[in-house]
């Protein structure tokens, strides 16, 4: 079995990463399982930024090889934002605030121009500085208010037409299908066993 440290503290992407790597044998450990874990500032001006910061804090704290994942929301009436700063999009890192401050953002945009885009980047680093990266994207709209209890942070407001459900009504092994973070990792795999086993 495969064991790989996941450099994240997100219950919901930890999940997520779990239901799929499970059938590669690959076991998660996050740093929720790990003690002693380094303060990490996301400062960087990009997802792939972000996903590498985490990536070389914990690969240099553990002498391991890490896997990150940075993650956000772009909203084009908001030009993008909230972007690299969805965690803490309401100051806090507080899913409910963040959404609350989303609607109230589009509070008079229309459902057309609603649109909205979830990006994820995957960095793979060796403590020695091999590094792989793989990113995705989905494209779905805001709703009005909320729907679903599934998911974590912007899902049960971000809606995906072709299944006509938010990403809160989704399980995971659904939202895996079709999702940013899904579609990174996918791309992810196919230069995963070559840089694990170099
Ligand atoms: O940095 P780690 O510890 O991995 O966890 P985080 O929650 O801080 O994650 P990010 O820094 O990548 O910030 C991503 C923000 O975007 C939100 N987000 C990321 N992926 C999401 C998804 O699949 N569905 C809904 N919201 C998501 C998440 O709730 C955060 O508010
Ligand atoms: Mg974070």
């Amino acid at each position: 079995m495969t064991k790989l440290i996941f450099a994240s503290k997100n219950k919901g992407k930890i999940h997520e990463f779990r239901e799929f790597l499970s059938p590669f044998g690959v076991e998660v450990i996050s740093l929720n399982d790990l003690d002693n874990v380094p303060e990490i500032d996301e400062n960087g001006l990009t997802f792939s930024d972000n996903a590498t910061i985490k990536a070389k804090i914990i690969a240099a704290a553990y002498q391991l090889p890490v896997v990150a994942d940075d993650s956000g929301l772009s909203v084009d009436a908001l030009n993008g934002a909230p972007g690299v700063h969805s965690a803490r999009y309401a100051g806090d890192h507080d899913d409910l605030a963040n959404n609350k401050k989303l609607l109230t953002e589009l509070a008079n945009v229309e459902k057309e121009n609603r649109t909205a885009t979830f990006h994820t980047v995957i960095v793979g680093l060796k403590p020695t500085g091999e590094k792989i990266e793989a990113d995705g994207a989905v494209t779905g709209s805001i709703l009005f208010k909320g729907q679903g209890t599934d998911g974590f942070g912007y899902d049960p407001l971000f809606y995906y037409e072709p299944l006509h459900r938010s990403f809160a009504e989704l399980t995971a092994t659904e939202k895996n299908n079709i999702s940013h973070r899904g579609n990174a990792l996918r791309k992810f795999m196919t230069l995963f066993k070559d840089w694990w086993e170099d």
